[in-house]
């Protein structure tokens, strides 16, 4: 039987929270009919290294404008640290993780709008190293670094990556996040959303920043993908187990 491949995005701010990506890559070792392929962000880690750098970060409609002289701490931030530290805690959990960029995992990037700078946005590339490393059993975690085909580098939003990974691979999505849903006015956990419902959330200012990135990117991709995509949260590694086995937790977004 051939196994189902499920794209999990962590959030960076996992990073934050001692064993809690340990604790989710213990999860995936108790799935026997399933492979997987990490894709993480790190904005946390991003905001502290370009702060400490001197620079001041501004963001619109939650993604970093990354002007040339910051990339090098963005890259470092995602493509090195970030990406490093979820391959200890993998280790640690019994994986063997094999570190990406966008490139080497068949997405190529271009840039999203000039405003923006060298902010990415995903094409496929079709040259996926990706199944290749599933076959032999490894782990592959990405980060949201990209690449054109000259070469230069882009700062792509780690759910717009996950997305276009998932698409490329025909997998499952999920979007494991700080927030166990995505929340209504009232702060009440929505189970369901879809376009409607977004649109009026976003026009309303329920839905802001890093979430409006994520429930537009997981509408795209569930739209791709043809079926319901996942947001909740890292903070419990039973959502994710239950999320695996098929049992509701969080929201879905439909297409
Ligand atoms: N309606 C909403 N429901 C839940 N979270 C929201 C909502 N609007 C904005 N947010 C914010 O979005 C954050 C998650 O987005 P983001 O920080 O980009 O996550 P990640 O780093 O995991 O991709 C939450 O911590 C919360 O502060
Ligand atoms: C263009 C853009 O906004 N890139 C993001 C990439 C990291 C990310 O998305 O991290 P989280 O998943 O932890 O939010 C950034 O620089 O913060």
């Amino acid at each position: 039987m051939s196994k189902k491949t499920w794209v999990i995005k962590l959030g960076g701010a996992v990073l934050n929270t001692e064993n809690a990506a340990k604790a989710l890559f213990d999860v995936l070792n108790e799935q026997q009919n399933a492979q997987f392929v990490i894709v993480h962000g790190g904005g946390a880690l991003v905001d502290t290294w370009l702060k400490e750098a001197g620079f001041a970060s501004a963001k619109h409609q939650g993604l970093r404008i990354s002007p040339a002289e910051q990339m090098p701490y963005i890259v470092g931030a995602l493509a090195g640290c970030a990406n490093k530290q979820l391959m200890t805690q993998a280790i640690s959990a019994g994986h063997k993780p094999v570190g990406l960029s966008l490139y080497e995992a068949g997405v190529t990037a271009t840039q999203k709008l000039k405003a923006l700078c060298l902010v990415g946005k995903c094409t496929s590339n079709d040259d996926s190293i990706i199944n290749d490393l599933l076959k032999i059993g490894r782990l592959p975690i990405v980060s949201s670094i990209g690449f054109d085909e000259q070469g230069l580098w882009y700062n792509v939003n780690a759910d717009e990556a996950a997305a276009a990974i998932a698409s490329n691979l025909n997998a499952e999505l999920i979007f494991m996040t700080d927030v166990e849903a995505v929340l209504d006015a009232n702060k009440q956990p929505l189970h369901q959303l879809d376009t409607k419902h977004i649109d009026t959330l976003i026009d309303e200012g329920v839905i802001v920043g890093g979430m409006e990135v994520k429930v537009k990117t997981s509408l795209h991709a569930a739209q791709h993908l043809r079926r319901g995509v996942y947001i909740s949260s890292w903070q419990k590694p039973e959502n994710l187990t239950d999320l695996l086995e098929g049992k509701h937790v969080g929201t879905k977004i439909t297409p």
